[in-house]
């Protein structure tokens, strides 16, 4: 259950997207990739899962190149959530998650035993038993992403990859959904923007700037005032407190950005 991403480069449209980017997620390890928009984390994802080939370097789960196994073979291995994908009216939550299990089907495509103690054990796990005959389309934000991360488990991946699975939840949706993944404890990478949850979820952190990695390691190794201030513009630092809970602790109020501004100009 290991994730290692060696020498990628992505071009779209022409213009370079990712440089030369390396990563790896050990087993049972959950790593979070953290930068400013438009840095190229949600293009990293989509070569991971196998929705975009790059043209350069590889991405190898469980030591094998995603792109020399059968299309079938990767799927079963990789399980993502991704934000804002539409989602088709009129199947109730127990089907949604049941897709999951497609990759794992044969040609006749039934389903067994095996897979509907998946999905019950995938909706236990989400708390999302209670939801099971629900119109998906009926459910609230935070519901529905429950839903998909059981839909996700349902697969029983070796790699779980997340892109901004908390983006609409509130604050306590979003505390028990991170909980509930370090509690699985897959193998995970996982897009995040806000970096205040990020350092409560992550064991390591990748730091993404214009395309290539800046930054690669434990959180507090990561996260230093100058990536802080280079790379996210804001003047602040990451301590661990005295209740071994990591924080980011702000400098100046960040809402006065000229102050940051000025900051790195003198
Ligand atoms: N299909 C595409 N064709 C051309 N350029 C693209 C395409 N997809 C993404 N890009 C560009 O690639 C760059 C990286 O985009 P990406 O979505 O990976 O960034 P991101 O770090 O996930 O951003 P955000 O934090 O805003 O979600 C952006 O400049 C984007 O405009």
């Amino acid at each position: 259950m290991r994730l290692s991403v060696d020498q990628l480069d992505i071009t779209l449209d022409r213009r370079p997207i990712l440089r030369d980017v390396c990563l790896e997620v050990g087993p049972g390890e959950i790593v979070g990739l953290v930068g400013p928009n438009g840095s190229g984390k949600s293009t990293l994802l989509r070569a991971v899962y196998r929705s975009l080939r790059p043209e350069g370097g590889a991405v190898r789960v469980d030591g094998d190149d995603i792109w020399t196994l059968p299309a079938r073979a990767a799927a079963r291995r990789t399980a993502a959530v991704l934000q804002d994908v539409g989602h088709a009216t009129g199947l109730c939550v127990r089907e949604i998650v049941a897709l999951g299990r497609t990759p794992h089907h044969g040609l006749l495509g039934r389903d067994g035993p095996e897979d509907h103690e998946a999905v019950d054990r995938a909706l236990d796990q989400c708390g999302a038993r209670p939801l099971a005959d629900r119109d998906f389309a009926s459910l609230s934000g935070g519901e529905r992403q429950r839903v998909l991360l059981a839909r996700a488990l349902a697969q029983r991946p070796h790699l779980l990859v997340l892109d901004e699975l908390t983006n609409h939840l509130d604050i306590r949706a979003r505390f028990e959904l991170l909980s509930l993944i370090r509690a699985i404890g897959t193998t995970t990478l996982a897009v995040l923007h806000d970096l205040d949850l990020a350092v409560r979820l992550c064991d390591h952190l990748v730091v993404l700037q214009q395309g290539a990695v800046v930054a690669a390691g434990p959180v507090l190794d990561v996260l230093t005032p100058a990536v802080l201030r280079d790379v996210f513009g804001v003047a602040a630092s990451a301590d661990r407190h005295a209740d071994g809970v990591v924080r980011i602790v702000y400098a100046a109020d960040p809402l006065a950005l000229h102050l940051v501004e000025r900051a790195a100009a003198g």
